[in-house]
């Protein structure tokens, strides 16, 4: 029986709807929630996600500013725009797009920005506090991964999640949200000799590599449910992600599609952080 699709548009929807309603609650209190965005540079695919996000602001009632810098903008004027924005009543949430041109150390950037209006949860402190298990911002690629396995109903207790990927803000962060739900984690990366040895063992996979093909369904243990993070181009310039859709969805019993999973939660995550940050502020 082909796998059930976890629809990530659908939960968005129904997210979204709940977000709406506090959002509502904050500005009837004179508080409407904000977001800030910053975009430096012309990247292609960042305009998207840029725009998608600005828009979905809009649908659930936040006020929204989108800044846009030329490639060549400095360090120290993205720092002074990011203090500016720390200071001002009506932002609560502020994301500075990534990848920034390479003279800007994102770090430097990601750190300016105040701790109470990290939505992006890119922070060290956000990351120490998920590695606590204290209260915070989580980054919203993995909680909406965790919000996409929830809505499957399967309880992740003494269950194998294997994440393929190590990235600060995607894999590495994955892995310890699993953890925290009290699954056993495996992350593999580059340097894994033979993954399909380990996704093979996997109740749950979660790919975020960056490469098509990447999960096939030789290396998908039937039943497994399975989340695809990766955005990618493939032949015809069509959208796609890590996992081969075709086959993977014949073992599976649940999976995401590229476009339509994990993208759309991503955005929804952030707004719930930033309604999150403006009832804390
Ligand atoms: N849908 C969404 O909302 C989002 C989608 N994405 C997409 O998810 C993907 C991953 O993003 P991100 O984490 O930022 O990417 P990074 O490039 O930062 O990380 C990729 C990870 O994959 C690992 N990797 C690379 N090649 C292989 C391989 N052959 N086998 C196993 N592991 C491998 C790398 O290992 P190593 O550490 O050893 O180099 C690295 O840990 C991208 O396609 C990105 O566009 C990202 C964010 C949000
Ligand atoms: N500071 C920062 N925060 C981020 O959260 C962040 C970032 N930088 N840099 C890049 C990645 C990538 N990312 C995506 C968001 C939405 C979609 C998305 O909406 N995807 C749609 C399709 C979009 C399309 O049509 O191209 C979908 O999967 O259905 C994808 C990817 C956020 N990121
Ligand atoms: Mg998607």
């Amino acid at each position: 029986m082909p796998a059930q699709l976890i629809d990530g548009i659908a939960l968005s929807q129904k997210l979204r709807g709940e977000i709406a309603a506090r959002a509502a609650a904050l500005t009837a209190k004179g508080k409407q929630p904000g977001l800030a965005v910053i975009l430096v540079g012309e990247d292609p695919a960042s305009q998207v996600y840029v725009r998608n996000k600005v828009k979905a602001c809009g649908d659930v009632g936040f006020h929204s500013v989108l800044e846009k810098y030329e490639a060549d903008l400095s360090e120290a004027a993205l720092l002074a725009r990011i203090a500016k924005l720390n200071a001002d009543p009506a932002i609560h949430g502020i994301l500075v797009q990534m990848p920034l041109p390479k003279h800007i150390n994102p770090h430097k950037v990601i750190e300016a920005i105040s701790t109470t209006k990290d939505v992006d949860g890119y922070s060290v402190l956000s990351a120490g506090e998920l590695m606590t298990g204290l209260e915070g911002f989580r980054p919203c690629t993995p909680y909406g991964c965790m919000k996409l396995i929830e809505s499957t109903g399967v309880d992740l207790r003494g269950k194998h999640a294997v994440v393929i990927g190590r990235s600060n803000t995607v894999g590495k962060p994955m892995g310890l949200l699993l953890l925290q739900a009290n699954a056993t984690v495996t992350i593999c990366h580059s340097a894994t000799p033979d993954l399909g040895v380990h996704t093979r063992q996997a109740d749950v996979v979660v790919a975020a590599v960056g490469r098509r093909n990447t999960l096939t369904a030789d290396m998908v243990k039937p039943g497994a449910i399975v989340i695809d993070v990766g955005m990618n181009r493939d032949d015809a310039g069509k959208l796609c992600g890590d996992v081969d859709f075709a086959g993977v969805k014949e073992v599976a019993s649940h999976i995401t599609p590229v476009p339509g999973g994990v993208g759309p939660m991503t955005i929804t995550m952030l707004l719930m952080n930033t309604v999150e940050a403006a009832e804390r502020l």
